[in-house]
């Protein structure tokens, strides 16, 4: 580290409330070191050189990445290993000075002298240690089969082909120490990590579930769309998750399914679920998720009809995700009070930073509880409060305003329109389109035709409502007469 390097980074420290005594405790380079603390003056027993607030050391807590990325962060397994911390740094620095820690992120390393950067001359230099397995990772093996680019092959076959087998009750086969949790791989402490710990624990996604429930008979390899939101998958034990040869030769498609996978003692066994033609094709079931998540998972999207109040062709199962910051920065506009309160209470009491959409084109009621909350007269809201009890999510003219605000700001976060996707997936240009951008068009249109389907169904609610209203203020003008006229 030059010497600029290393004041500016002891001027980064100060300005963010690190306490240093520069007098005593200075940042220098030492030849075959690199950089040290040097005492600049003798320093007596019991005495601080340096203090750090809490805040100012980086990780998945005090980075805002975690709470910006919402469930995400664990769906993607980011809550466990290295892999938040890692993202966290490689986001932090990707913000340039608008991060709290460029400061610091500018004065790490850029270079490593370990082992794992070198090249296959110098492993063979540490044959025979403790540090290089060249009995099992031959040097000359390395760029064909341990390359960066072969792990990430392993983890997408893995996310896409593996099943939940979860080790049949009773069954400790002999010497099977592999994965122990008593033993050290279970700590995660930064110094002493497993390697099998740290990143790559998100590739380790489960594609199915298995829930084992001691029933009699076959049990059923349960496969679901959303495991990944269940809590059970925090505690998911990485030895079940398994590659089964042949099963997963099996494709699948919106609610196909004809076989399942169910597993006994000895072996797994795959049963057809319904009579199956000759000639037919045998379809597993991957959950019926949304096209988005096909795509991410397994690189392929669903095209089947789809059912009213949508039309043509498309994944019954898709969804759309509407964040709650943006029906903030909508409501913010039309009430004149501050909503940070409110919001943070949500987040306390419902955790619901992302409200999702589907084809059925019916504002989710979480959503509409939401923006309820954001609009409550100050009373009602403080009564709300202090019962715990989010509003019910009932339809109102001011509710179904915001949210047709709300959808149309949503609208416009896609860089095409509905209208112009659906030219791109015309018959006569289809053709044009690479096999990924074809994906792409297909997933993000799905998207669109729930935003444009709830848009549409909002309005007409909002018309209604707007009648409702104007005939209830006729009504009201009578009846408030006839009050009159009653005293
Ligand atoms: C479990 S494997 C099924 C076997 C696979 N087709 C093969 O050739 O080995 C999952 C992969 O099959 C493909 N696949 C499965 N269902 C599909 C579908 N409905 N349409 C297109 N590809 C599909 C995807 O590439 C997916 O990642």
């Amino acid at each position: 580290m030059s010497e600029q390097i290393a004041s500016g980074f002891v001027d980064w420290f100060q300005s963010q409330h690190g306490n240093l005594d520069s007098a005593k405790v200075g940042i220098v380079q030492f030849p075959g070191h690199g950089r040290g603390a040097v005492a600049l003056q003798d320093i007596p027993e019991d005495y601080t050189l340096f203090t750090i607030p809490r805040d100012l050391t980086l990780s998945t807590r005090t980075c805002s990445l975690p709470s910006l990325m919402g469930q995400a962060w664990k769906e993607h397994g980011l809550h466990e290993g290295w892999a938040g911390l890692i993202l966290c740094m490689m986001w932090e620095e990707s913000r340039g000075a608008d991060s709290k820690w460029s400061g610091y992120l500018a004065t790490l390393p850029n270079t490593f002298d370990t082992p794992m950067f070198w090249g296959p001359e110098d492993l063979n230099e540490l044959q025979g240690t403790a540090v290089n397995r060249t009995d099992l990772f031959p040097a000359e093996k390395h760029s064909q089969y341990f390359s960066l680019e072969r792990y990430h092959l392993m983890g997408s076959r893995i996310l896409s082909r593996s099943f939940t087998v979860e080790q049949w009750k009773g069954e400790h086969p002999e010497g099977d120490d592999a994965h122990d949790d008593d033993d050290e791989a279970a700590d995660t402490s930064a110094m002493d990590v497993d390697p099998e710990e740290a990143p790559g624990s998100s590739a380790a996604e489960p594609t199915e579930s298995a829930p084992v429930d001691g029933s009699d008979g076959p049990e059923e390899l349960q496969v679901e769309a959303d495991d990944e939101d269940s809590d059970d998958e925090d505690h998911e034990d990485p030895a079940d998750v398994a590659m089964v040869p042949m099963a997963d030769m099996l494709n699948a498609r919106f609610e196909s399914e004809n076989a399942k996978l169910f597993y006994e003692e000895r072996e797994l066994k795959m049963v057809s679920t319904k009579p199956i033609k000759a000639g037919e094709q045998i379809w597993n079931t991957y959950g019926d998720p949304p096209n988005s998540d096909l795509l991410r998972r397994y690189g392929h999207v669903d095209l089947v009809p789809l059912n009213p109040p949508l039309s043509g062709l498309g994944n019954p199962g898709d969804v759309v995700e509407v964040r709650a910051d943006l029906i903030v920065s909508v409501a913010s506009k039309k009430v004149k009070y501050d909503l940070k309160e409110r919001v943070d209470w949500w987040l306390e009491e419902a955790d619901d930073d992302v409200f999702v959409l589907r084809t059925d084109c019916e504002l989710a009621e979480e959503l509409v509880s939401f923006v309820r909350l954001l609009l409550l007269p100050k009373d009602e809201w403080e009564k709300a409060a202090q019962k715990s009890k989010l509003p019910k999510p009932k339809l109102d003219k001011d509710v179904l305003a915001i949210a047709v605000d709300v959808l149309e700001k949503r609208l416009k976060e896609y860089s095409t329109t509905l209208e112009e996707d659906e030219a791109l997936l015309a018959p006569e240009r289809i053709g044009e389109l690479s096999l990924n951008k074809r994906h792409a068009v297909i997933v993000r249109l799905g998207e669109k035709r729930i935003l444009r389907g709830t848009l549409k169904d909002v309005r007409v609610k909002l018309i209604a409502s707007a009648g409702t209203s104007r005939k209830r203020g006729r009504e009201e003008e009578k009846g408030g007469k006839g009050k009159k006229a009653r005293k």
